[in-house]
């Protein structure tokens, strides 16, 4: 328990140095100007006292005078400090949360597939931003404002005690059991918060997935039926708002009860002490505006507890997602040889899930140079080979190597510089096309894009933008299927790979865009070593290796001529078929 406290100490500690320690004399700046409006929330209150009570007295011109210029200081003042230490704390809480944030996106970014298939990006968008939301005035302020708060209400309560020390006692006792009753009345509605928030977010999510999803809506005529769901729930959104927001008005109301209370009292005792010759008039006048001071830490207080137990919750969170590590673990060591790569599986197993092995010990050498066309049924494990070769998952045995350099020993941004991947499942970015066929990486002349995209046929395409390769797409709207193609292949060649991986579409295009695809992807293979994942028998005409995949394991392995010649074989079965389909 010790050491996790211990641990946990350590954690705010290392939060404090990365966010907050270079600003720290910003930091510093703004507590001044936190305990500086204190005083200048005090000092009118003195200044109107003082001024009542000479105002009542003959030939006090030039005090009152003097009062009244203090006052307007005084309040100048109060509002320059404001604006200040707003403007300090927005910069503080902006400047940390974003490095935070960075840190997070960061720390997602480079956490292995697993972690991600078991989180939905909505929740990690929840974690990188709205954790964060949380802490961003308690970078700022919170504990500052906390501290501050505190100090006004002593300030306030000794000014009292000062002023009359019955006024001291009474007004004393009255925080203590004001901050109580609120303190317990709060605790009343945050069990309704918190199912009203899991609903909202509940929401949010069902909002996401039926956007998502409006294609197969709209085409399907499922409308109504979303609408339907729609209303149900927002209805109990709505529902656990309304209840949460009445339980939350219990607070507002305990407020209001407790300070009229207490403006009984403090008239009731003002007046007391002012027939007793205690207090003169101005001193009543002092005791309500004290009174109204007091409301203001008396709430915050309790609300900004509250803040700092959410922040808590936040940080907390935050701790978790950041200590998560990756499966994958980095290598500094290894380096590959330039030029196309041979790659060796050597006695591969591997699975998603412990219940079903998807590769099983499977082995096989692909030389420089060569390509590899691999076949199987849907779900015999294609596309898990290649995302073996980019290291999103490690195989559970077994190794891959290319050369004779285990891919787990390079440097994880060095073997995905050198492994191209072109899947059907084509993303493209809010971006202009420039960037979107760069990854934003600058060093990239426009002259070698041009080039690029003169070369896969996509000069035409280029002409008909409206800014060239500054206009901006909107994902891949707007995109044929064949340009998305195309334009996947371009951002392979822009990367000049040692090794290619091609998912091939299983969907026939038109002739001509099927050709330039075709065109494109031999001058992509060449002088690289490759691997298809073949839909097409056609496709496998032109590897140098055909591999026919069934249950994660080989079922037949060689050169196509050789597997087309003998008759017992699964491809050749699959060629005569073919024939038999088109004959019929
Ligand atoms: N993230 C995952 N979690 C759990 N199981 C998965 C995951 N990804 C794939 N699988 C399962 O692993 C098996 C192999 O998947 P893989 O995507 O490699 O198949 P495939 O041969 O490429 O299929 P297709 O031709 O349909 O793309 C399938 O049974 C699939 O359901």
């Amino acid at each position: 328990m010790l050491a996790m406290q211990e641990d946990e100490k350590g954690f705010y500690r290392k939060i404090f140095q990365r966010y907050l320690r270079p600003q720290m004399a910003q930091l510093f700046l703004l507590g001044l100007l936190l305990l500086l409006s204190s005083v200048v929330v005090l000092a009118p209150a003195q200044i109107l006292r003082f001024y009542i009570d000479a105002a009542q007295q003959k030939n006090m011109l030039t005090i009152l005078l003097l009062m009244a210029v203090l006052y307007l200081v005084s309040v100048i003042i109060a509002m320059g400090v404001n604006v200040w230490s707003t403007y300090l704390s927005e910069r503080l809480s902006w400047s940390a949360t974003n490095m935070l944030r960075a840190d997070l996106m960061q720390h997602c970014l480079d956490l292995d597939m697993s972690f991600h298939n078991a989180h939905m990006p909505g929740e990690l968008i929840e974690r990188i931003d709205g954790d964060v939301n949380t802490l961003a005035n308690f970078f700022s302020q919170l504990i500052l404002q906390v501290l501050n708060n505190a100090i006004l209400l002593v300030c306030t309560l000794v000014l009292l005690t000062l002023t009359d020390w019955r006024l001291g006692i009474v007004f004393s006792l009255f925080a203590v059991v004001t901050l109580f009753a609120m303190g317990k009345v709060r605790n009343i509605a945050i069990p309704h918060w918190k199912v009203a928030r899991q609903a909202s977010a509940h929401f949010f999510g069902f909002l996401e997935e039926r956007l998502n999803g409006r294609e197969d809506i709209l085409s399907s005529s499922a409308t109504n039926y979303v609408m339907h769901r729609f209303y149900q729930a927002l209805q109990q959104s709505y529902k656990l708002e309304k209840k949460a927001g009445l339980m939350g008005s219990t607070l507002g109301a305990t407020t209001v009860i407790c300070f009229t209370l207490g403006y009984v009292m403090a008239f009731s005792l003002g007046t007391y002490l002012y027939q007793q010759g205690a207090i003169t008039l101005g001193g009543i006048y002092l005791l309500y505006q004290y009174m109204l001071l007091l409301e203001r830490p008396v709430q915050q207080i309790t609300t900004q507890l509250d803040e700092l137990q959410m922040a808590n919750a936040g940080l907390a969170r935050v701790r978790e997602l950041l200590e998560t590590r990756s499966k994958l673990l980095e290598s500094s060591a290894g380096s590959l040889p330039r030029g196309p790569l041979p790659i060796t599986f050597e006695n591969v197993s591997f699975s998603y899930t412990p219940e079903r092995k998807v590769l099983n010990s499977l082995s096989l050498r692909v030389p420089a140079g060569n390509v590899l066309a691999v076949m199987g049924r849907t779900g015999c494990g294609k596309s898990t080979l290649a995302r073996l070769l980019l290291r999103l998952y490690d195989p559970h045995e077994g190794q891959i190597l290319f050369g004779t350099t285990p891919i787990a020993s390079v440097p994880l941004q060095k073997l995905r510089q050198s492994v191209s991947l072109v899947t059907q499942d084509i993303q493209f970015f809010h971006a202009s096309v420039r960037d979107n066929l760069t990854f934003f990486d600058r060093t990239i002349q426009d002259a070698t894009i041009l080039n690029v995209l003169t070369q896969i046929g996509l000069l035409e395409w280029y002409r008909s933008l409206p800014e060239g390769l500054n206009t901006l797409l909107q994902g891949s709207q707007g995109l044929s299927a064949g340009e998305a193609q195309l334009l996947a292949l371009s951002r392979a060649f822009l990367k000049d790979p040692q090794i290619v991986i091609l998912d091939e579409a299983s969907s026939r295009l038109d002739p001509i865009t099927e050709q330039k695809i075709e065109f494109a992807i031999d001058r992509l293979l060449t002088n690289r070593t490759g691997i298809i994942i073949a839909h097409r028998l056609s496709t496998l005409e032109r590897a140098d290796q055909v591999l026919l995949l069934k249950d994660g394991q080989i079922e037949e392995q060689g050169m196509l001529s050789v597997l087309r010649q003998d008759r017992h074989s699964h491809i050749a079965q699959l060629f005569v078929n073919q024939q038999k389909e088109i004959v019929a």
